[in-house]
């Protein structure tokens, strides 16, 4: 099972090009334009110090050169101007393209089987949200505006060269071959090697996040040298990866360079053996020659911009590539029978690793409306029975079904509707306690808000918060101890009704006292839902329609509480265990 999140292919990376180009065609016609513009202003300023030199040499007056200075000042702001206007345009349109993919990602992420991105690790989503749209910013803000100034310059510097002297412009070609095989050399080797340091980065951006993630388990367990370790090997292939980059740029950019220069020497050349010849002015070799220089600017923005394309380019296969992964579809009015409501789960198989199967064939059936507590050891399996009952991974074989529906079929805003998951995992997020309820569905009235509060024991600490339910909480707001944040997930839960709640300990946090009431609560408040509940405290047991113990991927039990005690199996022998210690 492949865990990393995909890249897509050069076609879907074509299309998106071609799309982007059709949809923003105006703007990127009128950028182009302002870019041809500008070059060719700032091609008149050799042929004016050409004519100067010429007319010096054969004798002119003051009057003459000061006009020509004049006008060479004149074109000098033209080209200025229009510069700053191709740059604004262009800028525009980076910006606005930039807005699109990040928006249409992160749209997307946000679809995203939860399975798949735990499976990938969020620092690969993360570092292609980030850096890899960065790094598309930053090639379409400059890279479409400087390849095509550096080509028209290239274009029509060369034309203007060879209406000047096309003998003299016959030094050029020395510079055909140098180009040509160096950059053949190059493109092929770079491309493979750029996509493998973007994944190298992708890597450490990971390690990263889980090591800040992780940071109390690390200092607990002491396993920072381990981390450190991790991260340095990690660090160490993503450094072995530049190097190599660096390496392939060395062996080309000299050949480059030399393209550069030699051509000038060989305009010299011809130059001086034309001039004696008396086939060529002084003056129109030093225009020649400005020409050739002029052009080596050009041509190294060129490879250098294509060489930064390469980098843009693995960028968006990085970013599409997200989009190409299948997620839930969300058409919630999409015509469709409505499932039932007895969860159906025949012979069900899951592993998180292709070797290590963890759930090995679980069948069990909940009419709608019960309650099924669902003990066993750790690692037994129940966490990972809990997400697939939600829908949030996926069998790799058998069926978890409302009725007749499989899960997996239900549209991922109907989903939300028939079953939630509740761990003891909940995040606060930075904003108000309405709003951080409100991510429930729908859009709750005070009224309603306020019920499921008391519902679920928060009514005291919420009248003493300064702004009731506007106080901002999480990150930089009013402070929500862990205890408090497991009651607010549980109000969230309330709130969006769902006929099927799987509580994965969803009360563990809470003292024992404070959990019990919170339980007898919510067994009135739940009631007529089905609820499984995956329990450490076997007394939430007593209570259950059915109880199912798991042991090693497998339901190794299953009855009431009182069938279970009488069959006198592994679940009566926990069941005394925890009967002594209280
Ligand atoms: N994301 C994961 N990737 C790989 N293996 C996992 C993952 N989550 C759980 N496992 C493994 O699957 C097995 C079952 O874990 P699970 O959390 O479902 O058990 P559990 O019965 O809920 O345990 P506990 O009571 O400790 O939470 C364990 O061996 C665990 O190491």
């Amino acid at each position: 099972m492949s865990t990393k999140l995909p890249l897509a292919g050069g076609a879907a990376v074509r299309r998106w090009m071609w799309r982007t180009l059709l949809v923003h065609r105006r703007h990127f016609a009128a950028m182009m334009l302002l870019f041809g513009l500008t070059t060719l202003v700032g091609l008149i300023g050799p042929q004016i110090l050409g004519s100067l030199v010429d007319s010096v040499v054969t004798g002119t007056t003051t009057g003459y050169v000061d006009l020509l200075a004049a006008v060479f000042l004149v074109v000098l702001v033209v080209q200025a101007l229009l510069a700053r206007s191709a740059r604004l345009r262009a800028t525009m349109l980076g910006e606005h393209l930039l807005a699109e993919s990040r928006e249409s990602m992160v749209g997307h992420a946000l679809r995203l089987p939860l399975g798949t991105v735990e499976a990938a690790g969020t620092g690969d989503l993360l570092s292609r949200a980030t850096t890899d749209v960065d790094r598309l910013d930053y090639t379409i803000r400059n890279a479409a505006p400087e390849i095509t100034t550096a080509l028209i310059t290239i274009v029509l510097t060369g034309t203007a060269m060879i209406i000047t002297s096309p003998l003299l412009a016959c030094g050029m070609l020395i510079a055909v071959p140098l180009m040509v095989f160096s950059t053949r050399w190059y493109f092929p080797r770079s491309l493979p090697n750029i996509e493998q340091i973007a994944a190298n980065w992708s890597d450490v951006q990971s390690s990263t996040h889980e090591s800040v993630e992780g940071a109390r388990a690390i200092a607990a367990l002491r396993l920072g040298a381990r981390r450190r370790a991790r991260n340095e090997q990690v660090l160490g292939r993503a450094a072995a990866s530049e190097k190599r980059h660096r390496y392939l740029l060395t062996v080309w950019l000299p050949f480059l360079e030399l393209s550069y220069v030699l051509p000038i020497g060989a305009i010299l050349l011809i130059g001086g053996w034309a001039y004696q010849a008396e086939l060529v002015e002084l003056g129109t070799i030093i225009t020649v020659v400005l020409y050739a220089q002029a052009m080596s600017n050009p041509f190294d923005e060129l490879f250098m911009w294509l060489e930064e394309l390469q980098t843009g380019h693995t960028a968006l296969q990085r970013i599409l590539g997200v989009r190409e992964i299948p997620v839930a579809d969300d058409d919630a009015s999409r015509p469709g029978e409505e499932p039932g409501r007895d969860l159906v789960i025949r012979d069900l198989r899951f592993s998180y690793r292709e070797d290590r199967e963890i759930l090995h064939g679980v069948d069990l059936t909940v009419p709608a409306g019960q309650r099924l507590v669902i003990v066993g050891p750790s690692g037994a399996g129940k966490s990972t029975l809990g997400r697939l009952i939600a829908g949030i991974s996926r069998p790799d074989s058998g069926s978890v079904a409302f009725g007749s529906t499989e899960i997996t079929d239900l549209p991922a805003a109907r989903l939300r509707r028939e079953v939630v998951l509740l761990t003891q995992e909940h995040h606060v997020f930075a904003c108000s306690l309405r709003e951080n309820l409100a991510l429930a569905d729908g859009d709750p009235n005070d009224d309603q808000l306020t019920d499921a509060l008391k519902a679920v024991g928060l009514h005291d600490w919420v009248s003493a918060l300064p702004d009731g339910l506007d106080t901002v909480l999480g990150a930089g707001g009013h402070p929500v101890p862990a205890a408090r944040a497991q009651q607010l997930a549980l109000a969230r839960v309330l709130l969006a009704d769902p006929h099927t709640v799987v509580l994965d300990e969803a009360t563990s946090l809470l003292d024992n006292v404070t959990s019990r009431e919170l339980e007898r609560a919510l067994s009135t408040l739940l009631a007529g839902r089905t609820v499984i509940a995956i329990a450490h405290r076997l007394h939430t047991a007593r209570n259950a329609d059915q109880v199912a113990v798991m042991s090693d991927g497998r339901i190794v039990e299953l009855g009431s509480h009182e069938e279970l005690l009488a069959a006198d199996g592994s679940y009566a022998r926990l069941y005394r265990v925890a009967q002594r210690r209280v």
